[in-house]
């Protein structure tokens, strides 16, 4: 049985007493010691659950090497298993997944996943290729926004799906063969930009993807689905032509490194003035972010040798604020604007952060500010470019005058990537924080974190 921790925990909530649940998932962190040592970092977590998927699509099994010991991957794992794909891991990380005997999962069971990730709707074009029918669960992922799928039906309907939406999920079939299609997303985002690979792949004729998203990720999808016999070409001004074949095979694949999880502890060895080596992180797609890091006065070293990394360091003096606005790539990844915001706490003078991917990926700033920080949030587009949650009555903007001295709090984690911050704020404070839903949020994208910030000296308990 693998484990679900979200499923398990939405069915039998923790008691809550006093606006924390009492249970284990806490971390108490004594803050004040610069983070200083090494650590690695695995496959991304957004590359490797989709490359769990595209697995479904392949005819013979498939092997993914360096797969991160997260949450979201037995979640992924689980519903691989519930369609009859054998998955076995191996003490390497190395997972095998075969597809030989896919079959429909029940309702109930696939509803075990209901709320449990963003994965689920990938499944769509796979197991209607493969078993001319699919059932989706509610998504669930972090909650930062609305998150609606209408790019994701839209596309699907058009490729010949016929889905009935009822209030526990989606049904889906696929009467004849899917066909390519001509398709436009109004915005290049990434999930139905997978969505549509995953589906045009065996389809039938060719699919032309305009305004897609070229995330990193998305780029290393492209290759886990050529290696397994699909055709397709990423143009200029994200337009991705694919060439629907007649069968898919499996794969080998070693994903690319996690880059929001080097931005994270890049920004935690900046807030508490340490030095963090990343070992496996990579420079190319970490250009953006580390532009950002030099501007604000973090200092990095890259070793791009064989198992090299990225040190990064506060090297001293006063960090500096700056001007950010989150985009899609090769734009300042919204992922990373969260840990970066508690490093722009120690900033001196006022930075600007517009968030424009996420209407509501701010909610967070609340705790911080509990603890010191000096944050105000804006309905207005405070960067250069107005953006879709302009005039909208989304508290989207955030202006942060630094230096704060932040001191310990209680903190109730409310998402992955905020929870991530929260933990850098209790490491940079004064004092001794508990930090609560750790292992209900935190261990959905970062392997083995409390062995890491014990490996980098932090002073951190469990209860
Ligand atoms: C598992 C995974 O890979 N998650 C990542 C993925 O999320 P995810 O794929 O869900 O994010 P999207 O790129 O799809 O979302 C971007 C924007 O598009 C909007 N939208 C999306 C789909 C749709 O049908 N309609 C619509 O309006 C969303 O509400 C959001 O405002 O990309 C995000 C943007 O890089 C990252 O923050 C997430 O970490
Ligand atoms: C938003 C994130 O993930 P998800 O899309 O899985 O909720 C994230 O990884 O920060």
């Amino acid at each position: 049985m693998l484990a679900n921790r979200h499923s398990s925990f939405d069915r039998n909530p923790p008691v809550i007493i006093g606006g924390f649940p009492l249970s284990n998932d806490v971390l108490v962190v004594h803050g004040g010691t610069p983070l200083k040592g090494e650590i690695r970092v695995r496959g991304a977590k957004n590359l490797v659950s989709k490359a769990m998927v595209a697995a479904v699509l392949g005819d013979t099994p498939s092997t993914l090497h360096d797969v991160p010991a997260i949450s979201d991957v037995d979640i992924v794992r689980g519903l691989l298993e519930l369609h009859g794909v054998r998955t076995t891991m191996s003490g390497d990380q190395t997972l095998r997944m075969d597809p030989t005997n896919v079959v429909i999962a029940g309702v109930d069971e696939i509803n075990v996943h209901a709320g449990s990730s963003r994965i689920p709707i990938l499944l769509c074009g796979p197991l209607l290729h493969r078993l001319g029918r699919a059932y989706i669960p509610n998504l669930g992922g972090c909650n930062i926004g609305g998150r609606p799928i209408d790019f994701h039906l839209n596309a699907l309907r058009e490729f010949g799906a016929v889905i009935d939406k009822q209030p526990d999920g989606m049904h889906l079939s696929a009467p004849q063969r899917l066909q390519g299609i001509k398709y436009t997303l109004e915005y290049p985002s990434v999930g139905s930009t997978e969505q549509i690979l995953l589906t045009a792949v065996l389809a039938e004729g060719v699919t032309e993807l305009r305004n897609a998203a070229v995330e990193p990720e998305i780029i290393d999808l492209i290759c886990v689905l050529q290696k397994m016999g699909a055709i397709i070409k990423v143009h200029t001004d994200r337009v991705i032509e694919i060439e629907g074949v007649d069968r898919l095979h499996g794969y080998r694949h070693r994903p690319v490194p996690d880059r929001i999880e080097t931005g994270s502890w890049a920004a935690a060895a900046l807030a508490t003035h340490g030095e963090v080596f990343v070992r496996g992180a990579q420079q190319a797609d970490m250009m953006t972010f580390l532009n950002v890091y030099r501007s604000i006065g973090g200092a990095f070293d890259i070793d791009d040798g064989p198992d090299g990394g990225i040190r990064f360091w506060h090297p001293g003096g006063e960090l500096s604020p700056v001007a950010l606005e989150t985009d899609v790539h090769p734009g300042l990844m919204t992922d990373w604007q969260q840990p970066l915001v508690v490093a722009l706490t120690q900033a001196h003078g006022l930075s600007i952060v517009h968030e424009t991917v996420y209407e509501r990926r701010f909610g967070y700033t609340a705790e911080l500010r509990q603890m010191g920080a000096n944050i105000q949030l804006y309905r207005e587009c405070l960067g250069g470019t107005p953006c879709r949650w302009g005039r909208r009555n989304f508290l989207h903007s955030a202006v942060i005058a630094g230096p704060s001295q932040l001191h310990a709090a209680d903190l109730q984690i409310p998402d992955l990537r905020a929870g991530f911050s929260h933990l850098i704020a209790a490491l940079s404070a004064e004092g001794t924080s508990r930090v609560f839903g750790v292992d209900r949020y935190i261990t959905r994208g970062y392997e083995d974190f409390d062995a890491k910030l014990a490996a980098l000296g932090a002073s951190v308990e469990r209860p």
